[in-house]
């Protein structure tokens, strides 16, 4: 088979908070069409690694190409445009809005017209919100929401709300979605069911994915590749399948302890018992 192209390239970026060192001289990239997990401990740099790739955070030093362009000093809406879209922890939907509204508003910055045409709801600003509601029904569809597009997001289960935001996320047309922790928050049910929609519009639109994940049997299931982070370094960044069985990746999570039975833990889906037990002390 071969190799697709390269789709993100990440060069020896470093983040600093004041005295603290979020990301040390971190590199990797991901191929265009790979399902590229991140891990590592609380604290490790992962979110922080998220911000930088979609211009939240600019970088203390390093390179980040996107399809060959830099994104340094490029702001957020600017690499939105780019084709990089973003999922956050929490959720981030209008409650008394439909669900097919809020999914239009993931298309707000392909649409031209200013506010005060908006507000008339005439001219240009009339025909990009038709375009704009056209252009997310296919992505309804593909998520498994047609049947709720007027129903108002407010009493709609919470694995639902996920797929909405994931719909939302979608119709900013990206190349590249990232997605921070996309099943926190759900059973084991709903999360292998959110990670089969992700799949499923992965394959149908063609998108290259980045998943900040705590869930290793997720991980292992879904991903291609993961980069594990540690107090902001690289550790390593291989199959899933190799990472678990890695003593560094061992060590990082469980702290040093005698391998064997850390291995054990890993491998038996301890390490996402255990960080979520460290979530929960935190
Ligand atoms: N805005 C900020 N200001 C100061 N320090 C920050 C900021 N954002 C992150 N940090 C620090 O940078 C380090 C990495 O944090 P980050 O949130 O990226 O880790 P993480 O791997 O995503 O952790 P978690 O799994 O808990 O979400 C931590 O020490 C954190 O306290």
């Amino acid at each position: 088979m071969t190799e697709q192209p390269l789709l993100l390239e990440v060069r020896e970026v470093g983040l600093s908070f004041g005295g603290v060192h979020a990301i040390r001289d971190v590199s990797f990239e991901v191929r265009q069409g790979e399902f590229f997990a991140i891990i590592g401990p609380n604290g490790a740099g992962k979110t922080s690694m998220l911000n930088v790739l979609n211009g939240v955070y600019q970088p203390s030093h390093g390179e980040v190409l996107f399809a060959g362009k830099s994104l340094i000093g490029r702001r957020p809406p600017t690499i939105a445009s780019l084709g990089i879209a973003r999922t956050f922890q929490n959720l981030a939907l209008f409650d008394e809005m439909t669900v097919l509204d809020n999914v239009v508003l993931g298309r707000h910055h392909t649409m031209r017209a200013g506010i005060l045409s908006g507000g008339l709801w005439f001219g240009r600003a009339r025909r990009e919100e038709r375009q704009a509601r056209a252009a997310c029904e296919p992505l309804l569809e593909i998520m498994g929401l047609g049947e709720l597009r007027d129903h108002e997001v407010r009493d709609l289960p919470y694995g639902v709300k996920k797929r909405i935001e994931l719909a939302r996320a979608l119709a900013m047309e990206p190349r590249l979605l990232l997605l921070d922790e996309p099943v926190a928050g759900l059973n084991s049910g709903e999360s292998r069911e959110l990670a089969e929609w992700v799949l499923q519009a992965k394959e149908r639109l063609g998108l290259t994915v980045v998943m900040i994940e705590h869930d290793m049997a997720l991980v292992r299931r879904y991903a291609d590749r993961v980069l594990v982070l540690d107090f902001g370094e690289v550790i390593c960044c291989e199959s899933p399948e190799a990472a678990i069985s890695d003593p560094r990746v061992i060590r990082a999570y469980l702290g040093g302890s005698d391998e064997d039975i850390v291995r054990k833990a890993v491998s038996s889906g301890a390490v996402a018992a255990s960080q979520q037990g460290k979530e929960a002390r935190s």
